[in-house]
């Protein structure tokens, strides 16, 4: 299996170069240069077995000889033997036709550790192989964060630094970040937004003389790893709801559009998927495009849903390079114009986006009205980004079809907003009780590159 940019113009890689190279060279994001799929009757057979073996099954076509089949299983087994549910990600019926898909069982409450925790292992072994030493640099907008930081820690060969929005992650989320005492892990809270954070992690990996040599490698979305792994939760979900006889749809609250990505290549690898929709909070550049065809960011607004607020998604450049029909160069062109303002999506790329995806956006009303409507109606407590994908689907959704919207945080990371809402106060779980009492070790930083790289060449080990 090989893997090509975005944008046409970077060396083609194996699995586990593009792994450890994070962006292309050209500036694009890395894909599978062809997608494997599965008959109906391997997705029939995904039905009774476990997450792990059903993650195994489907990545495996992905990495090629990077790994050995014993090596992989070993993998995926300690990836998710830290989760707090059986399931890993188990359903639960909101009512008729409504499914919340709940991912936050993993050991920093979000979807993120799905992977995450997967690629921890990935790199693990691979360096020890190598002997190679890397250093990872994450933007977030506070989940991708903590569960990169709790992936990593301690970890021989790896220095992490993630760059975060001062002020506008929750508390949890920050003191998840800031609190770990092993000394290769580094928080760092930039004067800027998200757009900012991951602004600046990718002019870290276009200046090559910095990118070479810190040995720079990435675990944001732009890793394609990351994207893999959130393929599983599509196919475990829909199965269980009777595909492949019976299509589904999915909600996703979207930010940076990896999740909602994963879904589109499980579609394309063969599961019977009928709508993937974006749900977005009020920084709703991805539904302005979807309806419009206009891509132009105009300044993140902060939220209750603060890990959704981004207007500049980097994985919606990989659903662009399909709805181009797989021509770099367009996509190039596209992500130059962004540079200067924005862009229009061309009539016959937004048609092809729309027939895969729909879109909806949900504000600050609307989102506190449903974590309490939702806390009312199924005693189920949301979290605000969940909330955000609960109320879109229930405008969506038809009566035919199985709607399954993704639960992306535990609302233990944000209680203070979802305390406001519903009047309910949602507890930590006991192995994080003492999270407020741990001491906090962060860096400030102002919004400047050769700040932020003196900084990071100041603290690797020479
Ligand atoms: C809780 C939560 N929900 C939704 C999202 C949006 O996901 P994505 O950035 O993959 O679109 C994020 C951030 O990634 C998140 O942390
Ligand atoms: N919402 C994310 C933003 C980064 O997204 P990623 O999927 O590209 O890592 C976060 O919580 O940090």
């Amino acid at each position: 299996m090989k893997y090509i940019s975005t944008r046409g113009n970077a060396p083609v890689l194996s699995f586990e170069e593009a792994m450890l190279t994070g962006l292309a060279r050209d500036g694009g994001l890395y894909l599978p240069e062809s997608i494997p799929t599965l008959t109906a009757d391997d997705i029939k057979a995904l039905h009774g077995v476990s997450y792990e073996e059903a993650a195994f099954r489907i990545m495996r076509p992905f990495i090629g000889d990077a790994f050995t089949d014993d090596e992989f299983r070993t993998i995926i087994a300690r990836t998710y033997a830290g989760f707090g549910h059986a399931a890993r990600a188990p359903l639960k019926q909101l009512d008729a036709g409504h499914f919340l898909l709940e991912l936050f069982h993993g050991p920093t409450l979000a979807f993120k550790d799905f992977a995450m925790q997967l690629i921890g292992q990935l790199f693990e072994a691979s360096l020890k192989r190598s002997g190679d030493r890397v250093c990872i640099v994450g933007a977030t907008s506070g989940d991708t964060g903590s569960a990169a930081i709790e992936a990593f820690r301690g970890l021989d060969k790896v220095d992490v630094f993630i760059l975060y929005p001062h002020g506008r992650v929750s508390e949890v989320q920050r003191r998840q970040m800031t609190t770990p005492v092993e000394d290769n892990v580094h928080a760092i809270a930039l004067d800027g937004d998200f757009d900012a954070c991951q602004a600046r992690v990718k002019d870290m990996f276009n200046d090559f003389e910095f990118r070479d040599a810190v040995g720079l490698a990435g675990v944001n979305s732009i890793n394609w790893a990351r994207v893999l792994a959130q393929v599983v939760y599509y196919f475990t979900a829909a199965v269980s709801l009777g595909a492949p006889e019976r299509k589904v749809s999915f909600t996703v609250p979207t930010g940076n559009f990896g999740d909602i990505f994963a879904g589109y290549i499980a579609k394309r690898m063969g599961l019977p998927i009928d709508w993937l929709i974006v749900a977005t909070n009020q920084n709703d550049i991805l539904h302005r495009c979807l309806t419009t065809s206009e891509y132009k960011p105009d300044g993140v607004i902060p939220s209750i849903s603060p890990s959704m607020d981004i207007q500049v998604s980097s994985n919606f450049e990989r659903a662009l390079y399909y709805a181009y029909d797989q021509d770099g160069a367009a996509v190039a062109q596209l992500m130059d114009e962004l540079k200067a303002g924005g862009f229009s999506v061309s009539q016959g790329a937004l048609e092809a986006l729309r027939e895969s995806f729909a879109s909806g956006r949900c504000d600050e009303d609307e989102t506190r009205a449903t974590i309490l409507e939702t806390w009312n109606a199924a005693g189920e407590l949301l979290c605000p980004h969940s909330a955000v994908g609960v109320k879109v689907a229930e405008e969506m959704r038809d009566a035919a079809t199985p709607m399954i919207t993704l639960a992306t945080a535990h609302p233990a990371k944000f209680p203070a907003a979802v305390e406001k809402a519903s009047g309910q106060h949602p507890p930590l779980p006991d192995r994080m009780a003492d999270l407020y009492e741990r001491s906090e070790r962060v860096t400030r930083v102002e919004n400047d590159l050769a700040a932020i790289e003196t900084l990071i060449k100041d603290r690797i080990p020479n």
